[in-house]
């Protein structure tokens, strides 16, 4: 069995975040272990409250996952702050954590920041070099390069300027465009692209969207598959979650992460 750990915030209601990732291992075949940097107190209307982990705390649940069952693939997610960044990037690099995909989450879908702006820097310096591939959406391309991002070809000129300048692979997520969700993969120095074409599903809950991907990404690096092929089976597999249309919450909902699960225990 594969292991993939993600290092992430806690989302309360179970749609985003860690609880999100482990959803999402659980349902690629992957067994999910979990380092948090925040609780949120958080559901589909909004994040409420945020308790952030201490550095010394965060650093002992990295220590204690490494030495025991080591990750085939690591997943980042929300790191509020530089003290979190630097414990994180230390870490990475002490214990040569391998396929690390950094999801460089800044603000909730519902609109509340989950970044300082100080962070935004540190987390370029320190975990984009560390990363296999990162996975910002339109709103993060924009803060990462300064553009604005109104159609598809400011999209891919931004995507292209992130990837030369921060020498890294870059996921660009157009999930926020209206027409369709089609994403584009630039490398490293801006040497090569591919997009991935997605059919837009018409369903209004998409809370935990982007955590989804991310490590849908990282479980599928970590049985083996290379980047392109674990980007194409990460958005089949949401894809499948967001068609299955479940309907929680009075807000922006999650996507049904079991929805490739069946079999005898799964009928309710
Ligand atoms: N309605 C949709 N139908 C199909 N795919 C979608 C839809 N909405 C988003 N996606 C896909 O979901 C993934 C996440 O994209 P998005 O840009 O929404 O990320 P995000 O803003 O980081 O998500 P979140 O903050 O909600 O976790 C992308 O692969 C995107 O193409
Ligand atoms: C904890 C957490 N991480 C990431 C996101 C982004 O969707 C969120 N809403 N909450």
């Amino acid at each position: 069995m594969k292991k993939v750990l993600t290092i992430a915030g806690s989302d309360s209601s179970g749609g985003a975040g860690v609880q999100a990732d482990l959803k999402t291992m659980l349902a690629n075949g992957v067994y999910g272990m979990s380092a948090i940097t925040a609780l949120t107190a958080q559901n589909t209307q909004g994040v409420r409250m945020v308790q952030e982990a201490t550095p010394e705390f965060l650093a002992a649940e990295l220590d204690a996952v490494f030495e025991d069952i080591r990750p085939d693939a690591v997943k980042v997610g929300m790191v509020a702050s530089p003290a979190l960044i630097h414990v994180i990037a230390d870490k990475l690099k002490a214990y040569k954590a391998e396929h690390v995909v950094v999801d460089p989450v800044m603000v909730a879908t519902s609109g509340a920041k989950l970044l300082v702006d100080e962070a935004i820097e540190v987390l370029v310096q320190e975990l984009f070099p560390l990363a296999e591939v990162i996975t910002p959406n339109i709103p993060e391309l924009s803060v990462l390069t300064g553009a604005e991002i109104a159609d598809e070809f400011a999209f891919e000129q931004a995507a292209k300027k992130l990837a030369a300048e921060a020498e890294v692979n870059v996921l660009a997520k157009g999930g926020h465009f209206a027409d369709d969700a089609s994403d584009l993969l630039v490398l490293a120095g801006g040497e090569g692209e591919q997009w991935y074409r997605g059919t837009r599903v018409a369903n209004p809950n998409t809370h935990g969207t982007g955590c989804t991907l991310s490590s849908a990404i990282a479980a599928n690096l970590a049985k083996g598959f290379d980047l392109d092929e674990s980007i194409g089976r990460a958005k089949s597999y949401l894809f499948g979650a967001l068609l299955a249309k479940m309907d929680l919450g009075r807000g922006n909902g999650p996507v049904d992460h079991g929805w490739n699960l069946h079999g005898d225990f799964f009928e309710n």
